[in-house]
């Protein structure tokens, strides 16, 4: 699974920081230890004083990347990776050693092959080709600056030869490498889908699909937690159960099409009440939980209240004459209880909200 879908932004940016350190340090060491190697054995023109300038300036180059990303100013680029200006980067550094390097000049522009990888997972073909056509044009222009500067130490034929060679293993390298990238980004898309597919299959797990409200499994097990939250001091906690009042006699009078626009609109109306860490429950056709977790118990009952208080308003142009109200019993939760037992207190005064009459909100009372 391509992990920029799965890590948050800090692991990422150390997952990329990580990657450019290997990248730098890896591959840099490779190509300097070679040219100091043909310094050692005075392949390299310029001596020690070119030696030094030359290395001084790639490995600044290099610290300056790690340094960017370890500020974190590559957050702010739109290719935060920052592989293809790492690569041209890279490619520069091997192509102006390349120039003094006369006897091992094809061994340091086979450092590009390593370049190449570096990007694989990342850049796209036209960024492939892009560099492809920097590494092998700046070849040839460095044949051909040698040539006319120095024609002493080139065996010229043999140079060009060297260079088909090599542009014909760049382009083998290029279009295998835009093979892997197309295969990540079919990959990343498929994964991408999936993601998608996994959310809505959990959404359908744990939601009601008419109102969005969790299902009673799932909203029992979140009571659970907001319970403990509230053990610990966090917060104090509300329960309300609601009915909708004489919801059979609607359905009955209206057809079902209406009863179920109904509990449509009482999700619309309890969802504008809900805020912060509210959630609502529906636990059976015409039943309904709110879980409030609140600093008193007045915000619980004014929030219940205001809830019933726009289901008394609302009007259906599909049946004119409807009118429908909602009972409810608050209970507000204890330390020492189980959830089921405030729900279950909850439940009661919801009992005693019918039984005196409905449409209205009864609060629990104590333990
Ligand atoms: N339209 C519709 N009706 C439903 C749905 N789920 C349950 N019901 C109906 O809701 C009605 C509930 O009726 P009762 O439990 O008798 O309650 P009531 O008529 O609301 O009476 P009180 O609760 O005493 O006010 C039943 O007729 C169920 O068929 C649903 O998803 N859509």
């Amino acid at each position: 699974m391509d992990q920029s879908l799965t890590l948050n932004p800090a692991a990422l940016q150390f997952q990329r920081l990580r990657r450019v350190l290997f990248a730098i340090l890896a591959g840099g060491s490779a190509h300097t230890l070679l040219c100091w190697i043909s310094l050692q054995l005075d392949f390299f023109r310029g001596g020690s004083p070119l030696f030094y300038a030359l290395f001084g300036v790639i490995w600044v180059g290099h610290l300056g990347f790690i340094l960017f990303m370890l500020l974190g100013l590559n957050r702010r680029l739109s290719e935060p990776s920052m592989i293809m200006p790492l690569m041209v980067w890279s490619t520069t550094g091997i192509l102006l050693t390349a120039l003094v390097v006369d006897q091992v000049r094809l061994c340091v522009m086979m450092i590009f092959f390593a370049i190449v990888q570096m990007g694989v997972l990342q850049a796209s073909f036209r960024q492939f080709a892009w560099l492809a056509g920097y590494c092998v044009f700046g070849y040839a222009v460095i044949l051909g600056v040698v040539s006319g500067y120095w024609p002493e130490v080139v065996d010229l034929r043999g140079e060009w030869i060297q260079w088909g060679l090599f542009s014909a293993m760049v382009l083998a390298v290029i279009l295998l490498a835009s093979e892997i990238s197309t295969i990540r980004s079919q990959l990343s898309r498929r994964n991408l889908q999936l993601a998608d597919i996994v959310e809505r299959i959990h959404d359908m797990a744990v939601k009601d699909e008419m109102t969005g409200f969790y299902r009673r499994r799932h909203a029992m097990e979140l009571l659970a937690k907001a319970c403990g939250q509230a053990a610990r001091g966090a917060y104090q906690l509300g329960v309300v159960y609601l009915d909708l009042d004489h919801f059979k006699r609607i359905n009955d009078q209206y057809g079902h099409r209406v009863g179920d626009l109904v509990l449509e609109r009482f999700a619309e109306v309890s969802r504008r009440h809900l805020s912060g860490q509210d959630f609502a429950a529906r636990l059976g056709g015409e039943e309904f939980m709110l879980v409030l977790p609140v600093s008193d118990p007045e915000e619980a009952s004014n929030l219940a209240e205001g809830i019933l208080l726009g289901m008394r308003s609302q009007r259906f142009k599909e049946a004119p004459g409807l009118s429908v109200t909602v009972s409810a019993g608050l209970a507000m939760y204890h330390r020492e209880e189980t959830p089921e037992q405030v729900v279950l207190r909850a439940d009661r005064a919801l009992y005693q909200a019918k039984e005196s009459g409905r449409d209205k909100l009864v609060v629990e009372q104590g333990a």
